[in-house]
């Protein structure tokens, strides 16, 4: 590795190699961090100068593995400056990018400093330079499992106690395993383990189109807890609607359980999407492209689920950026929304008829608060039993279903949700 003050420059014009991966990871974290934009959201524009997917990879790689790591690799960086970078400067981003590839992602030092330099050109390259020369030196090693950023692990705390926060820290250590949901009891897939039945976990994700199954259209990917809610909801006969129901995991679990199923999604794209996994595995419902806060079903029905938009701060394994995005001025907005949601979805049930509110939320402002004004809408609380759950998970002393941080982790984890479950009165 080159010292500080040997900064050796390529010549004025010459392109770093690898440095267009770092300039889209730059721009990724700028629109996370600095715009507020949810990683996936970001991704085709940051990375549209990239003509290799190879470099659009490495660009995203980057980018959620500085996410995942965020709070130690600014401890590092401000245990070797004398003063504090602003969270925001440009130096902090260049140093982020470097220091992750050369503690977590394995690049050489000499190279992970090289192609993060010309980020900073014009600017302060001199310090970028040192403060990598200072860290590695120092034989910094990143905390492991992560740390979560200090406004989290306080809310989450304060919510649900210091022992789930750090047994959720290890979700941020490696990679989650991955979890199918069978079409059908029988259903051709992978061998893995089952926590609860038409359920297989495998400890290796790969590329899921190549597994057994796939092409049939016998499983769909989606985590153990996103499967809860359909689960929660039985089976038909019977008019189903499934609001906010893109890309439609828990659709096509409706589908299967015999409902005749009516999908309402605002994103047309998202909403293509589901279309696409409908014909993939075979399983048919309605869909309907229109905004549950205006649109209106022509009469109830006997089953509703309603998976509303939210932070999603209990999907932090597979996306980091929500740690750093989701404020308490955005889940009190969401709330707001969740609650006219609600509102709306149980005028459109049946008398005895179910509905599933859910949400992948760590939040109680979108969870458990928003579940209490249920009873005003002629909502009574249908209890979720713990023969319903995979063991390890249980209803609170309310019959509601709370997956808090760190959930299942000896068996590899899964996604934070709030799910209860009700009938019209
Ligand atoms: C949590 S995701 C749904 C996941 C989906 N239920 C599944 O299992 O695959 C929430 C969805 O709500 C959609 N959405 C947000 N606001 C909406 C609205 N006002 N009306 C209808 N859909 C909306 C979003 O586009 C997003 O696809």
């Amino acid at each position: 590795m080159a010292r500080p003050g040997q900064d050796r420059r390529p010549a004025a014009g010459a392109q770093v190699p690898g440095l267009a991966a770092r300039q889209a990871a730059l721009r990724l974290l700028d629109a996370v961090l600095r715009r507020g934009l949810p990683l996936e959201a970001a991704l085709s524009a940051a990375t549209a100068a990239l003509a290799r997917e190879e470099d659009r990879g490495l660009a995203r790689a980057i980018a959620s593995e500085v996410l995942r790591r965020l709070p130690d690799l600014d401890a590092a960086i401000d245990g070797a400056t004398p003063r504090p970078l602003p969270a925001d400067a440009k130096a902090r981003f260049a140093l982020r990018i470097a220091l992750v590839q050369a503690l977590v992602l394995r690049t050489p030092p000499h190279a992970a400093i090289a192609t993060v330099l010309p980020l900073v050109d014009g600017g302060p390259r001199r310090l970028v330079h040192g403060v990598f020369g200072a860290v590695m030196r120092g034989g910094v090693r990143l905390a492991e499992p992560p740390h979560f950023p200090a406004a989290v692990a306080e809310r989450w705390t304060r919510a649900w106690g210091a022992a789930a926060v750090e047994a959720a820290r290890q979700g941020l250590a490696g990679r989650p395993p991955l979890d199918l949901t069978l079409a059908a009891p029988d259903a051709e897939a992978p061998a893995g383990t089952a926590l609860l039945p038409g359920h297989v976990r495998l400890a290796e994700s790969g590329d899921v189109a190549t597994l057994p199954g796939y092409e049939a259209g016998a499983w769909w990917v989606q985590d153990l807890a996103a499967s809860l809610p359909a689960r929660l909801l039985g089976a038909g006969p019977g008019e189903a609607l499934d609001l906010c129901a893109a890309p439609g995991g828990k659709t096509l679990q409706l589908a299967a359980a015999g409902w005749t199923v009516t999908a309402v999604e605002l994103a047309a794209e998202r909403l293509a999407r589901l279309e696409a996994n409908c014909a993939r595995t075979g399983l048919s419902a309605r869909l309907v492209a229109a905004d549950v806060l205006r649109w209106a079903p022509p009469a109830p029905v006997d089953a509703l689920l309603l998976d509303a938009p939210c932070s999603a701060s209990g999907i932090y394994r597979r996306h980091p950026d929500v740690l750093h995005r989701v404020r308490p001025a955005a889940i009190k907005a969401l709330a707001e929304t969740q609650a006219a949601m609600l509102a709306r979805a149980a005028a459109w049930v049946k008398p005895g008829g179910r509905l599933v509110y859910a949400v992948c939320s760590l939040e109680p402002e979108e969870g458990e608060a928003i579940a209490a004004g249920a009873a005003a809408l002629g909502l009574a609380t249908l209890p979720v039993t713990a023969a319903e759950l995979p063991a390890g998970l249980a209803p609170d002393g309310r019959g509601w279903l709370r997956v808090p941080p760190g959930a299942l982790a000896e068996q590899g984890g899964c996604d934070g949700f709030f799910v209860a479950r009700f009938a019209k009165t």
